[in-house]
């Protein structure tokens, strides 16, 4: 899936030309073109989503039909959550009374054009025959009024078909709306931990490919158990956000910020080695840090500073996802046993990996 919002014309023109990829297929597999199964094999035309293409083709090669139910099973694994179907439900008239508009459209082009061919050869049969002045004069006259006829139903033709495309447009527009909506996190409106899974798919297979190699942050907030106890979860919630707009402001515009949960941020950053990948962190844990916190209006009230600890980690030759994500987990877990309010870093494959739940002692 691309995570970016896709608006220009260009973008258009393209979901105009998935849209005539992925019905044809979907009709030669005989799979209604409901908004899932439509989302599903939209994506897999659109080329993006691997996991998806992958999983798709494996089926394809296997003879799998393709039941409501495995399109079903594709949507939630690769596309969505359980209720994400239900969301999709509001565009389902309309992709359906779409799609069969479109394709009634596109028959009637066909046979509009079918039988003006017809007119036409009997037309040409008549000329055959000799005919006299007044068959000749009897048959221009016809022409003339077929071919009226005909640009008539085309004129029409073409301000249904351009309404159709209006409708396609909104239609994609609502889809993509609906796809950025199950990929943000609300509270922070940055990326959520599926769209984090995904772009870390991607920059991973580009790097296994030998494409740029990429580094990675885990950045935690630190004591965020006392923010919320003595402050409130409102309060709470405030910080988190506040917190991940510095991210987003403390990295380049090419980096990618997701909050993977709870109080804690993860960030991609392609094309950045390890070294410079901890001067970012570091840079950012400083901008965090830097302000004292104040909340109320009047009488405010001060929260005093906010620190992160942050664990960074680099891609390396072999690498899984799973290894390059455990290093900056326990660089993270280095980085909270230090004290907090730092950035530690793991650069090669040597470490030890605690598991995730560690990571929370207090410090001696
Ligand atoms: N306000 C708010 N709190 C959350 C949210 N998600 C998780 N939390 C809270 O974040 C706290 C995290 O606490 P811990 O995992 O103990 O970590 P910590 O207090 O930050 O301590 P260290 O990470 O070890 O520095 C828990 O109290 C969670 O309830 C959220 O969306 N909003």
């Amino acid at each position: 899936m691309k995570i970016e919002s896709r608006t220009s014309g260009d973008d258009r023109e393209l979901s105009i030309k998935i849209l005539r990829q992925a019905v044809p297929k979907m009709t030669a597999l005989d799979i209604a073109v409901t908004p899932v199964n439509y989302a599903v094999w939209y994506e897999y035309c659109l080329g993006t989503n691997p996991l998806l293409k992958l999983e798709i083709d494996k089926l394809l090669n296997a003879g799998t039909s393709f039941t409501s139910s495995t399109n079903d099973r594709l949507f939630k694994e690769f596309l969505g959550e359980p209720g994400d179907a239900e969301k999709l439900c509001s565009v389902q008239s309309e992709t359906q009374s779409l799609i069969s508009g479109l394709i009634n459209k596109i028959r009637q082009i066909s046979q509009g054009t079918a039988d003006f061919s017809d007119v036409l050869s009997s037309y040409s049969d008549q000329l055959q025959d000799n005919p006299t002045e007044a068959t000749l004069a009897e048959l221009i006259e016809g022409l003339g009024s077929e071919l009226t006829q005909v640009m008539q139903k085309n004129k029409g033709m073409a301000a249904s078909l351009s309404q159709m495309d209006k409708e396609v447009n909104e239609l994609r527009n609502e889809m993509e709306s609906l796809q950025n909506e199950v990929m943000t996190d609300p509270l922070t409106t940055l990326f959520n931990r599926r769209a984090f899974d995904h772009q870390m798919q991607q920059v991973f297979n580009g790097a296994n490919q030998g494409d740029k190699s990429f580094s990675m942050m885990v950045v935690d907030i630190d004591f965020f158990k006392k923010v919320n106890d003595t402050y409130g979860h409102q309060t709470g919630d405030k910080v988190i956000a506040y917190v991940g707009r510095l991210l987003k402001k403390g990295v380049r515009s090419s980096d990618f910020v997701a909050r993977y949960g709870g109080e804690e941020f993860v960030i991609i950053l392609p094309d950045t080695d390890f070294n410079i990948a901890m001067t970012v962190a570091e840079g950012v844990r400083a901008i965090i840090n830097e302000k004292k916190l104040s909340i109320g209006a009047e009488n405010r009230q001060s929260l005093g500073r906010i620190s992160v600890s942050v664990g960074v980690s680099s891609f390396c030759t072999d690498d899984s996802i799973d290894d390059c994500m455990a290093r900056a987990d326990e660089a993270l877990y280095q980085a909270k046993s230090s004290g907090r309010n730092c950035v530690k870093g793991i650069e090669k494959q040597a470490a030890a990996v605690k598991p995730k739940d560690n990571r929370r002692a207090e410090p001696a």
